[in-house]
């Protein structure tokens, strides 16, 4: 019976280099190690590493089953000692992945956009992750009064009018919620002036808008929030690497010529924010280049035949090619980052509203932030 549930529970992955088998599932990692015992009995041990605690440690034979809950206030050393006692010590990278293990934190959440393609891919993210998704979402006026499903929730959609109240009302409700923004461009400042009038924390993952004026409206309110065109975690690594390179050497790529071509689906309103972002790089790396200089694609033919984005994600997708010259044209650079689906910036969503709640809880000095903040002090999942 026991191993019957086992096996529609978890599927084997992997032999592991000291002999370990490695078994997955979506509830986390079974480690199952066979060893002969001095009187020669063969002892199976396993180690179950359930993602969000606890950690279950069964010991085959007497089937008996040790329940370890990791408690904040558990010191080091009692730690130790237990993991110790557990006689873990031939999984020492596996007790690595238990320490780095996150503690598990929640909040309530609002998305609004829900009814468009990054905010159904934020609430359902959000849910996974186990945060309490508020069932009230902003979006336009031709959506009002719509419910929609999300993350197993009915959500009600509200357009424009009477959005203060609402908001104001949900903060009142839901005491430390939390405000990730997916909608249009045309929307940025005015949702932004509203989070901020009601002095809630939020994610602006929207790009376009008056950012100058984003941005100034965020400090004189001095309300905490995390802005950021890209929450792709890979790809703000790249743009971190860009502006430190930048940093380090300006005036590097001095007399290059740059083409940038960005595709996107086709519903797409604005310019890639992250082509912008990248691009600023490359100004103060020495080359003369202008946001309107950049190529966009929205075709979904040219996207098919020219860009080679697979047809199944015409409808969701982000290609960025960047291309440097040198002046003599003997010397040239490429980098290219594409992006298939949603889920990358869900997921980076999630990660930076987690980080905005830690700061907010913390009180932290500092109050707005972007995604390179958010991967510094490595609060990606
Ligand atoms: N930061 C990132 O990593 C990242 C990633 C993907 C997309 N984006 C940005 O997120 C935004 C949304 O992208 P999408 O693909 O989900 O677009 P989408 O068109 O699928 O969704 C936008 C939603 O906003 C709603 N809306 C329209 N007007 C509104 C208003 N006044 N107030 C509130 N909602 C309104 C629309 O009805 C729609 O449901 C875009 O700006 C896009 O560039 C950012
Ligand atoms: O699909 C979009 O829209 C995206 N928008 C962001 C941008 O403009 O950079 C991030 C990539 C996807």
């Amino acid at each position: 019976m026991a191993s019957l549930s086992f096996s529609l529970l978890f599927r084997h992955s992997e032999t592991t280099r000291r002999g370990a088998s490695r078994y997955s599932s979506n509830r986390g990692q079974v480690f199952i190690v066979q060893e002969e015992s001095r009187k020669g009995r063969k002892i199976v041990q396993i180690m179950v590493l359930v993602l969000q605690n606890p950690i279950v440690i069964f010991r085959q034979g007497n089937l008996k089953q040790t329940t370890f809950f990791r408690s904040q206030r558990e010191s080091a050393v009692v730690r130790k000692k237990r993991l110790l006692k557990a006689n873990l010590s031939m999984c020492s990278s596996i007790t690595e992945k238990v320490d780095k293990a996150p503690q598990k934190v929640t909040f309530p959440i609002v998305v609004n956009g829900c009814t468009g393609k990054m905010g159904k891919a934020v609430a359902e993210a959000a849910v996974s992750a186990g945060l309490k998704l508020v069932p009230v979402s902003f979006s336009s006026s031709e959506e009002s009064g719509r419910v929609v499903q999300v993350g197993g929730m009915d959500v009600k959609v509200h357009g424009p009018s009477g959005r203060e109240g609402i908001l104001a009302s949900v903060c009142d409700e839901f005491p430390n919620v939390i405000v990730v923004d997916y909608t249009v461009p045309a929307a940025v400042n005015e949702n932004a002036e509203l989070y901020c009038k009601i002095g809630v924390p939020f994610v602006m993952g929207t790009t376009g808008g008056d950012r100058e004026r984003l941005f100034k409206t965020v400090e004189d309110a001095k309300v905490y929030a995390v802005i950021s065109p890209q929450m792709g975690k890979q790809v703000v690594a790249f743009l971190a690497t860009m502006e430190n390179m930048a940093k380090e050497f300006p005036g590097a790529f001095s007399g290059y010529s740059l083409e940038v071509i960005e595709s996107h689906q086709a519903s797409k309103l604005d310019t890639s924010g992250t082509a912008k972002a990248v691009i600023s790089c490359f100004q103060k790396l020495g080359v003369s280049f202008e946001v309107d200089q950049i190529q966009q694609i929205r075709d979904p033919k040219m996207q098919l035949q020219m860009v080679g984005v697979p047809e199944e994600h015409l409808s969701g997708h982000a290609f960025h090619m960047y291309h440097l010259t040198s002046p003599d044209q003997t010397v040239s650079f490429e980098f290219q980052h594409n992006v298939c689906g949603r889920s990358i910036y869900a997921e980076g969503s999630i990660d930076a509203a987690i980080f905005l709640h830690k700061k907010v809880q913390s009180n932290a000095d500092k109050r707005i932030y972007n995604m390179i903040d958010v991967l510094r002090e490595g609060n990606m999942r």
